[in-house]
């Protein structure tokens, strides 16, 4: 039996007092959930605000990012274990937005995935097709490449301590969800792929759905048998969205 995982993804949003607000909205409502897993993804800057924040609730803190070196003359940059200093127990890598804006390739995205590993946090691996490639029929190649990219580099038994996320790109922030079904095919997919290779690795694998989740649609959504939680963007921006969103996961 997968353990429900729900992650809010900030994004670039936030201030100070906005994040106050939040943390306290979601502590209130996360208290007492202890059958699903429940984090926030916050700008990197804002880690520290919110790990002092969450305190010792049951709200994890994942990180946007990271880089895939250890430490050194890196301008910008912020490391694993820098992360995880401050809390942090997951780590994105792969965001379609990151593959889009910054260009980062597989390799680049495999090499953040094991540099997130190598410091005892969890990557959560980010995949999904663009609508035109959807359209011209590459669904499965388009994951086929990105869920391979790490197998190639460091064999399946990376994929022992992570989660993978599928975002189909044409649902992020545009409110157009992938049905139901549609979702539970690209997440059957994946897991088929893992399965060839380990058996173990594929069944106990946490693949979360992202894309314009909303409290209205998780609940059909986090039902479909592949489905083991949610990527959420817009809607964990406000508590009782993103609640609405984890109590559908119980
Ligand atoms: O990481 C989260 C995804 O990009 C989904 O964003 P969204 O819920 O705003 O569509």
């Amino acid at each position: 039996m997968r353990r429900p995982l729900v992650l809010g993804n900030w994004k670039m949003n936030g201030t100070k007092a906005s994040n106050a607000e939040l943390i306290e909205g979601l502590k209130a409502a996360a208290a007492g959930v202890d059958s699903v897993t429940i984090g926030v993804c916050p700008p990197a800057v804002f880690i520290a605000q919110i790990q002092e924040l969450a305190g010792d609730s049951n709200i994890c803190i994942g990180a946007q990012d990271v880089s895939v070196h250890a430490g050194g003359a890196y301008t910008g940059e912020c490391s694993a274990d820098m992360l995880k200093e401050f809390g942090v127990s997951y780590v994105l890598v792969g965001h379609s937005e990151r593959r889009t804006y910054q260009n980062e390739s597989d390799e680049l995205i495999a090499k953040k995935f094991k540099a997130t590993q190598d410091a005892g946090l969890v990557p959560v691996l980010c995949i999904g097709e663009t609508l035109e490639e959807r359209e011209a029929g590459k669904l499965e190649s388009v994951i086929t490449t990105q869920v391979n990219a790490v197998i190639d580099a460091y064999g399946i038994e990376a994929y022992k301590n992570a989660v993978i996320a599928y975002e189909p790109v044409w649902a992020i922030g545009t409110g157009v969800t992938a049905s139901s079904e549609q979702a539970q095919e690209a997440h059957a997919l994946i897991r088929k792929l893992l399965a060839a290779k380990d058996a173990e690795v594929a069944a106990g694998m946490q693949i979360l759905y992202g894309g314009s989740m909303k409290p209205g649609n998780a609940a059909e959504l986090m039902a479909m048998e592949d489905i083991d939680g949610g990527l959420v963007g817009g809607a964990s921006l406000v508590a009782a969205d993103f609640a609405g969103i984890f109590n559908a996961a119980k």
